[in-house]
């Protein structure tokens, strides 16, 4: 860290508006998310919007390499340390191709918010060791983004969650709230990625009463199937599901699940639900069931587990859908079809692309730990500041 850099900082802190690079890459593993954001203010007084997106697609040996260690209980140190490094220098290798790609010059930037990789999340719901406290890991360290793009990085947004009480996640109701809060409308801001998470914004805006929690399974049991029995990433628009079955009576086994029962907020990852969460489900139903029809029960599993976690805290309003399970027309029709006092629509009837949707999220979070306050004790500003000198 040079004087230089924390003179840089100050100015950045003093600006009207920033100009930051939000960076997330969620627990499908599908790619790099980047928005660059205009976000004037802070606190309750934000402004935000997407000036460009970009989803940049990881290669199979990359994704290979980190699925080596993710949401595994036991793997490589030595992979892990690797990839804390890699990681971040690919982070920063792509930051600097789009901005490029964009003819957007990188001096203009004034802070890249780099959400990370996460690696293992394990609240005490899930570890269930009472000496330990609840912790989470996300890698690919700030230091080699901040270094290598010469933009001063905030990352590691969860730790002060963590340290403040909390599980670590989900952090979208802070950006949720300063952006999408509403006075004459119930919101439901829901974001479908590998897994589902809402943040319920009441139409009074009493900040109190908003909730915010982790569903279950959005995409992520739906391909690890794909990829295991179809050998394809994913379920492009639900075609392989829409062609088999619900199988009712497994449906309800998975969500007899003791997660769908407890109340919110409370989070969970791939390490719960995973292809052995499946195996388990099957073995205590005990009948043969087809893939294609697997499939449609996972998918439905989906659905059914976000309309019921929403039904609990909200019966009436709207409901915005966000990331990559916005795509799905099986989860989305059943959503309408389960929540039919909620009016279910993209994000984008805010005019806000539901793509980029985290990416800003995480760009709000880097603007609060600059220039904003701790909303509670519980609500700290986060993020740790990395300098390129
Ligand atoms: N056209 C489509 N049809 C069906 N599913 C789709 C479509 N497009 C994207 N998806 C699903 O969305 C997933 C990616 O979602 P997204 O990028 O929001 O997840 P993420 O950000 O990695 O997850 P998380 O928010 O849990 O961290 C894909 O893996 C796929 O399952
Ligand atoms: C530990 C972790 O990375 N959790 C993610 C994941 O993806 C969705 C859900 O699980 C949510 O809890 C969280 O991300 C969002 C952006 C959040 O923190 O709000």
């Amino acid at each position: 860290m040079a004087k230089s850099d924390i003179d840089r900082l100050y100015k950045i802190l003093q600006k009207p508006e920033r100009l930051i690079v939000g960076l997330m890459s969620g627990t499908s593993l599908d790619g790099l998310d980047i928005a660059l954001c205009r976000i004037a203010n802070n606190g309750i007084q934000t402004e935000a919007s997407v000036l460009k997106f970009e989803s940049v697609s990881y290669d199979e040996p990359f994704k290979k390499e980190i699925r080596k260690i993710f949401a595994k209980k036991e793997g490589s140190i030595e992979e892990l340390c690797l990839l804390n490094a890699e990681i971040g220098i690919i982070h920063a290798d792509l930051v600097l191709k789009t901005l490029t790609k964009w003819s957007f010059p990188k001096e203009n930037v004034d802070l890249i918010a780099s959400h990370g990789q996460t690696i293992f999340h394990s609240p005490k719901r899930l570890h269930q060791l009472k000496d330990y406290p609840d912790a989470t890991l996300q890698i690919g360290d700030g230091d080699h983004v901040a270094y290598r793009t010469g933009i001063i990085t905030v990352s590691d947004f969860r730790q002060k969650h963590v340290a403040a009480g909390g599980e670590g996640a989900p952090l979208a109701h802070i950006g949720d709230y300063l952006l999408f809060s509403s006075v004459d409308e119930n919101r439901v801001m829901l974001n479908i990625g590998g897994i589902s998470n809402f943040t319920f914004l009441p139409k009074n805006g009493d900040v109190n009463k908003v909730v915010s929690t982790d569903c279950g399974p959005g995409n992520t049991l739906i391909d690890a199937l794909t990829r295991r029995d179809f050998n394809v990433a994913f379920d492009r628009d639900a075609k392989l599901a829409l062609s088999g079955k619900l199988v009712d009576a497994l449906l309800e086994k998975m969500l007899a699940h003791p997660f769908f029962t407890e109340n919110p907020p409370k989070t969970t990852g791939p390490e719960l639900f995973n292809i052995s969460f499946i195996e388990e489900s099957l073995r205590k139903f005990n009948q043969p069931v087809s893939s294609l029809d697997l499939l449609a029960t996972v998918t439905m599993l989906s659905a059914r587990s976000i309309a019921d976690a929403i039904k609990k805290i909200c019966k009436e309003g709207a409901v915005y859908v966000s990331g990559g399970g916005a795509s799905n027309p099986l989860i989305m029709d059943s959503l309408r079809k389960l929540l039919p006092g909620l009016a279910v629509s993209n994000l984008s009837s805010l005019g806000y692309n539901a793509d980029a949707k985290e990416a800003l999220l995480f760009a709000i979070l880097a603007n609060e730990a600059v220039a904003g306050e701790s909303f509670s004790s519980t609500i700290p500003t986060m993020g740790k500041i990395s300098f390129p000198a």
